[in-house]
């Protein structure tokens, strides 16, 4: 890791602080009603930002955590593949919004994206950005499909697109998220667009350096979230140290 500190970082993480970066979730095809219950008690116990479904648990979702408190609720469009239509993700969006998410996660067009059909990728993106205004669209790239140059060009169309943030991984997919690849990312777009590291993160150390590289949201599963929170708070003085450590 180069030894640069990123301005603004904070000395350091304790668990309330940590939840507040971490979208927990139960996103995957198994997951049943009883997950949705649990994920929504333990995001009202520990306080994490946001809670995200697959869309047909969203209305569920939304009678068990009220709008309005420590935690917001999001779904998923496109998801997993990205290789819905326009019209079907816009669709969908408006949908979840109606539904009562306050977030949602596009998936990126992963084949025109790879073939090279910029213009498309692009308009797929500001179709949904413009379909749930003001409601914050994140774009998932899904790093594991992709180039190191095919990352690139996705991270810029989604940091010009209207979209709030740029992120890595369904979940769905074997590999994780890496510190590189946030590096990678975080290069191309710079402040245009927040970044949600997200796929196979698994340990505060990763949360640590992806923070310090400019890592401001995170997606994690239901269980891990929860142990890494616990993990914190069991740390010395409770504390993920930050700032203090070169990214
Ligand atoms: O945001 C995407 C998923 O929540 C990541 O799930 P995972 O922690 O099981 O890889």
């Amino acid at each position: 890791m180069s030894t640069s500190i990123r301005p603004g970082l904070p000395a350091h993480l304790e668990a309330r602080n940590l939840a507040a970066l971490i979208d927990i979730s139960a996103v995957q095809a198994f997951h049943r009603e009883e997950d949705v219950r649990e994920l929504a008690r333990i995001a009202a116990e520990h306080g994490f930002i946001a809670a995200h479904v697959l869309p047909h648990f969203v209305p569920l979702l939304r009678s068990l955590l009220p709008r309005g408190g420590a935690t917001m609720i999001g779904g998923p469009v496109g998801f997993p593949s990205g290789g819905h239509t326009t019209r079907t993700k816009a669709a969908e969006a408006v949908g979840l919004v109606v539904d009562g998410a306050e977030e949602v996660d596009m998936m990126i067009n992963v084949g025109r994206l790879k073939s090279g059909d910029l213009a498309y990728v692009e308009a797929d993106i500001r179709a949904v950005v413009e379909a749930i205004a003001p409601v914050p669209l994140k774009v998932i790239l899904e790093l594991a499909h992709l180039t190191d140059e095919e990352i690139r060009a996705g991270a810029k169309i989604v940091a010009g697109s209207g979209a709030a943030f740029v992120k890595t991984g369904t979940g769905w997919t074997p590999s994780a998220t890496t510190p590189e690849n946030i590096r990678l990312i975080v290069d191309t777009v710079g402040d245009a667009v927040e970044v949600k590291a997200s796929g196979g993160i698994r340990s505060l150390e990763t949360i640590a350096d992806m923070v310090r590289l400019g890592v401001t949201r995170f997606g994690i599963n239901t269980k891990v979230a929860v142990d890494l929170v616990r993990q914190c708070a069991a740390l010395p003085g409770g504390r993920l140290e930050i700032a203090g450590v070169a990214a």
